[in-house]
């Protein structure tokens, strides 16, 4: 079996080339902006051009209904019902004067002041830029897996209660009513039934004027969903429990008709239920190279099988706004998990990798990894610049390829080891777990971890595997590279 888990699918076309080539159909299949927060903060700048023009148009209609009511006012058409007052009308030669160029030059000149549409052309052209039905289902799936990984009551999310978090945002009657129909086609009844119950009871409430007018889900279909997921755990005999059941406040949590599933290793890891990471050893390296002579850093030893170390400060603020600021959404590729690492393929996350040897830049940071570890870092400077989205995870998988599984890969070697930047700091959620040795590291802006991912013997290190919890709140940037085993053969000759 192949282990290589993890494989990044990089777009090569720009953009524009892809509208031309695939067509709009496909290229919106790509356009996916839950899952970086750089792509999520450009659909809110879109949001912020469409509501200036909607409001622009607002006011040009309000400009518009004003002339015409005072153009209506101006054509007095008071006793014009029978034929004998219109005959009399007419007998005025002024008035059949007025008529005949009323009709002849304001007719159409109204017509066409109506029919003008100042703005809705630009939002036509962000509406084509609109998430796809796709990127709805990974959103849904990101507020899933934030549920589901943190162990979170619906109504608590509901209202703002993230893991400990409070947000100042609530959620409304038809996000609740996405979510439970989201969790019913998953075949989670319990939380399905949360979910619809969550939005009868958000309806009832106080909504606003504009999402009672426009957005408030059938109360009916609503409660029909609710007792359809009950039954499908439960027996008709008790449909009366169920019926009290939707009518109790959000907060009484329903029971469980079938078992709740056990947490998974991952989930418990990343609830904080793994033990603090053991601090080895922390001490200032400044002899694995000439260049900690000068600039000795703090290394944490925090796992001796397999080794991982962690190090802080070892990336600048100036380097990490110069890797981000100016990198947008379309400049980067949707990342993917392969099919070794779940069953179905799966997005990740937003990431733009520097190909040939690079910029000074990524050429000063991958000499830094060179330095921090005393290995080669090979010719090629491959960084990966990578950014997560909405409850964006990394579902566990290992760096190792395991080159008897993949001989092709025979000519560069096995990821030796990995290196990991954390660019920001992440308050919630977008832990780094290793599940098979109990270890959660939370990133700070500015440490690394570095870790070897095979045995001296080049066997794959399988304690190794690791992944990433959700993202719950912030901005996750990391920056990636391999370095691979071949590339050590006149530096390390085996391993520590
Ligand atoms: O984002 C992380 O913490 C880990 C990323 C990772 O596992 C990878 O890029 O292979
Ligand atoms: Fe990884």
């Amino acid at each position: 079996m192949s282990l290589r888990k993890v494989v990044y699918t990089f777009i090569c076309l720009s953009a524009a080339l892809f509208v031309m080539i695939l067509g709009e159909e496909e290229y919106k299949k790509v356009l996916i902006y839950t899952t970086s927060n750089r792509a999520l903060s450009e659909l809110r700048e879109m949001e912020n051009f469409y509501m200036e023009h909607l409001s622009r148009y607002v006011k040009s209609l309000q400009v518009k209904v004003d002339t015409l009511q005072k153009y209506i006012n101006s054509v007095r058409l008071e006793n014009m019902e029978s034929e004998v007052s219109r005959v009399q009308y007419v007998a005025n030669p002024l008035n059949s004067l007025g008529l005949l160029r009323r009709a002849h030059e304001d007719w159409p000149k109204w017509l066409n002041y109506i029919k003008e549409q100042q703005d809705v052309q630009q939002m036509g052209e962000l509406v084509a830029l609109m998430p796809h039905a796709v990127d709805m289902n990974e959103a849904l799936m990101g507020m899933e897996r934030i549920e589901r990984f943190y162990d979170l009551r619906a109504y608590d999310m509901v209202n703002g209660q993230v893991a400990g978090r409070h947000f100042d945002t609530r959620m409304n009657a038809p996000e609740c009513l996405m979510l439970a129909d989201f969790m019913y086609n998953r075949s989670e009844y319990t939380r399905a039934a949360e979910w619809y119950r969550l939005t009868w009871y958000n309806i009832k409430l106080p909504l606003n004027p504009v999402a009672r007018e426009f957005y408030r889900p059938n109360p009916e279909e609503v409660r029909k969903r609710f007792l359809i997921s009950r039954l499908q755990e439960g027996s008709i005999d008790h449909i009366n429990n169920y019926l009290e059941e939707l009518e109790q406040h959000p907060a009484v949590p329903l029971v469980y008709l079938k078992p709740k599933p056990a947490a998974s290793v991952i989930e418990r890891g990343c609830r904080g239920e793994f033990p603090p990471p053991p601090k080895l050893v922390c001490r200032y390296n400044h002899t694995a190279t000439p260049f900690l002579h000068l600039a000795p850093l703090k290394e944490e030893e925090i796992s001796q099988d397999p080794l991982i170390w962690l190090y802080h400060d070892v990336i600048y603020d100036s380097e990490i706004a110069a890797l981000t600021a100016n990198l947008t959404y379309k400049d980067m590729s949707q990342g993917y998990t392969d099919n070794y690492t779940t069953v179905e393929k799966e997005r990740l996350f937003h990431v733009k990798v520097f190909e040939g040897s690079g910029e000074k830049l990524d050429r000063d940071l991958v000499n830094r990894m060179a330095d921090i570890s005393g290995l080669n870092a090979g010719d090629h400077t491959h960084l990966a610049r990578t950014n997560y989205g909405l409850g964006s995870h990394f579902p566990e998988h290992a760096d190792y390829s395991d080159i008897k599984a993949n001989p092709e890969l025979v000519e560069e070697g096995d990821r030796l080891v990995t290196f990991l930047f954390y660019m920001t700091d992440v308050p919630l959620g977008g832990a780094t777990i290793f599940p098979k040795i109990n270890l959660t590291i939370q990133p700070k802006k500015g440490s690394a971890l570095f870790w070897y991912n095979i045995h001296n013997d080049w066997e794959p290190h399988l304690l190794t595997r690791h992944g990433v919890c959700p993202m719950i709140d912030g901005n996750r940037w990391i920056l990636t590279k391999s370095l691979m085993a071949y590339d050590q053969m006149f530096v390390k000759l085996c391993l520590k």
